[in-house]
């Protein structure tokens, strides 16, 4: 029968439409996939990447995806194409120029999903550039700063800085209480932490503390609360995929998967800590006067942000400043444990600092104590440059005039990503052993070469408009951590063979780090 219609000329069967459809789709593709390729056809970059992202997306999944873009960066020098749109730098000054104010670069699509709630924006979320100077702009007098501000130094400092002071010294009491109680091995007596974890309840306690004025509370139960651990290291691989896939950001916030982000009903999880912010918001609305608290959720109120936007912008701190810290706090430890002579000149100079004080002095050191102890800020910044926690290429959006960088002419709308990593391997600045964790580094160079090298590391903190907020924050935590650790414990790794597990699908995460510590005799 089918035969026969065939004969006859009748309409193409149901195998023929398919196929047909198929053949449109494939011609549609190539098309689509030739005119990607074209725009971008004279940036260096190897060919596969240039006409699909989804060797990124499998670099992101197998786990070095910094690993494999620095050395995408040492292959094809200063500008590389890694994907049909994506193109990354490495050159500090770029960087600088395309975070400047001056600048109309836009935040790539990406960000999109940093969005908690698809109703609303926090700072780091929105793409507009005059929206996110309004909103970034009140965000800073949170610090209460002494002096007036400028919208280059977008960062918390001053007067504010130090109430969070005291609130990261009563989360660093808080670790130092748990390690006493839980975690000290003697002679014969092995009670080792595995410090992965612990990196992370300290920092989330931190930034919770700051934020809301109380923690979270991990460190005081020493495990995961309300399921929330659990639930973001099993999204924070995802936000990797997602950044080499952002148009993915249309199908996530469109029904019927937008019915599947978190949310402030959720039992356990991410939607238990936007809970706890729209709460902690709502008890300073009702309360007689919410401008008496000391913490950030005050300072935004009093400075006119929305309840709303408050929620967001507290749920992003959380979210901002927790993982990124415990990466810094732990590829820093493991740096100094794996490298003898520093850990020994570290301690010894934390020594020598309490020598000159009081004996019996337990509180936790100062912040502006801790600028007393350069061979610490040496290992900090030497442990940022190798192992940057904002690895991730933080695309920005290239302006509608198009832009020009190392020679290669981007058109508008292609993405430019940052390889912070790279940054801080490259010969003309670190020499030769750019590999090699050596803080020396730091206390050698002439003044001149101690700005580069600084204003290179910075950049982990981004530059210009784009600045973190809480760097000040994040440098206090790791400071009063080493020092009040190196000073009470001595710290040992437990498997020498493998002192942790390392993943990189968008930062370093790391599991199994087991360490031991022990007490010193004075
Ligand atoms: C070592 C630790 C940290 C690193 C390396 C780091 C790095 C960064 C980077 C690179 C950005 C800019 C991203 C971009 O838009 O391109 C950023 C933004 C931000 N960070 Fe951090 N951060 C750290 C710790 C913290 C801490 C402790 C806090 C809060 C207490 C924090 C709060 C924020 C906020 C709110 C933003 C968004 C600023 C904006 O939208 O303009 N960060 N951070």
């Amino acid at each position: 029968m089918t035969e026969a219609i065939r004969a006859n000329g009748a309409p193409p069967s149901m195998a023929n439409a398919f196929l047909s459809a198929i053949a449109a789709f494939a011609l549609i593709t190539a098309i689509q996939t030739f005119r990607a390729w074209w725009r971008l056809r004279h940036v260096p970059g190897p060919f596969l990447n240039s006409i699909t992202p989804l060797v990124m997306t499998y670099h992101c999944f197998k786990g070095d995806i910094t690993n494999y873009t620095h050395n995408l960066t040492v292959k094809y020098g200063q500008l590389v194409r890694v994907q049909p749109n994506v193109v990354v730098y490495n050159d500090p000054e770029t960087f600088r120029r395309i975070c400047s104010l001056k600048a109309n670069y836009t935040k790539g699509l990406w960000f999109e999903f940093s969005r908690w709630d698809l109703d609303r924006y926090s700072c780091i979320a929105m793409r507009d550039n005059e929206s996110r100077k309004d909103r970034k702009t009140k965000l800073l007098p949170a610090a209460n700063l002494p002096f007036r501000l400028t919208y280059q130094h977008l960062q918390w400092a001053g007067q504010g800085l130090a109430v969070m002071e005291s609130r990261v010294d009563s989360q660093v009491q808080s670790f130092l209480e748990l390690t006493e109680k839980k975690y000290v091995s003697s002679a014969g007596i092995l009670r080792p932490m595995e410090f992965g974890h612990r990196a992370q309840f300290y920092t989330l306690d931190v930034v919770t503390s700051v934020t809301f004025g109380r923690p979270f509370g991990f460190l005081h139960k020493d495990g995961d609360v309300e399921k929330y651990l659990e639930t973001t290291e099993a999204m924070t691989p995802m936000f990797g995929v997602l950044g080499t896939l952002p148009w993915l950001v249309y199908v996530i916030h469109a029904w019927p998967l937008n019915k599947m982000m978190p949310g402030e009903g959720d039992k356990v999880g991410f939607g238990r800590l936007m809970k706890f912010a729209s709460d902690q918001v709502q008890d300073r609305i009702e309360s007689s006067n919410p401008g008496l608290a000391h913490d950030i959720i005050s300072d935004y109120m009093r400075n006119g942000v929305e309840p709303e936007d408050v929620v967001q912008e507290c749920i992003t701190l959380a979210v901002a400043g927790s993982e990124t810290t415990s990466v810094a706090l732990r590829m820093a430890l493991l740096a100094i444990l794996t490298t003898p002579s520093a850990y020994n000149k570290l301690q010894s100079e934390i020594d020598k600092f309490y020598t000159n004080k009081e004996a019996a002095d337990t509180s936790i050191i100062s912040y502006t104590d801790t600028r007393n102890l350069p061979y610490l800020q040496a290992v900090i910044r030497e442990a940022l440059r190798l192992w940057p926690p904002s690895a991730g290429l933080f695309t920005k959006e290239v302006p509608r005039s198009g832009d020009t960088i190392h020679g290669y002419y981007l058109p508008p709308r292609t993405e430019v990503g940052q390889c912070v990593y790279s940054i801080g391997r490259l010969p003309r600045i670190w020499g030769t052993d750019h590999d090699v964790f050596r803080p020396e580094r730091w206390l050698e160079a002439s003044p001149e070469k101690l700005e580069e090298m600084q204003a290179a590391v910075d950049l982990v903190f981004s530059s210009g408009k784009y600045i973190c907020l809480g760097k000040h924050v994040a440098w206090m935590e790791l400071m009063k951590f080493f020092v009040e650790v190196l000073r009470r414990y001595d710290i040992a790794i437990l498997n020498n063979a493998q002192p942790l597990k390392l993943r990189d699908p968008v930062t370093f995460l790391s599991t199994d780090f087991w360490i031991t510590f022990t007490k010193r005799v004075n």
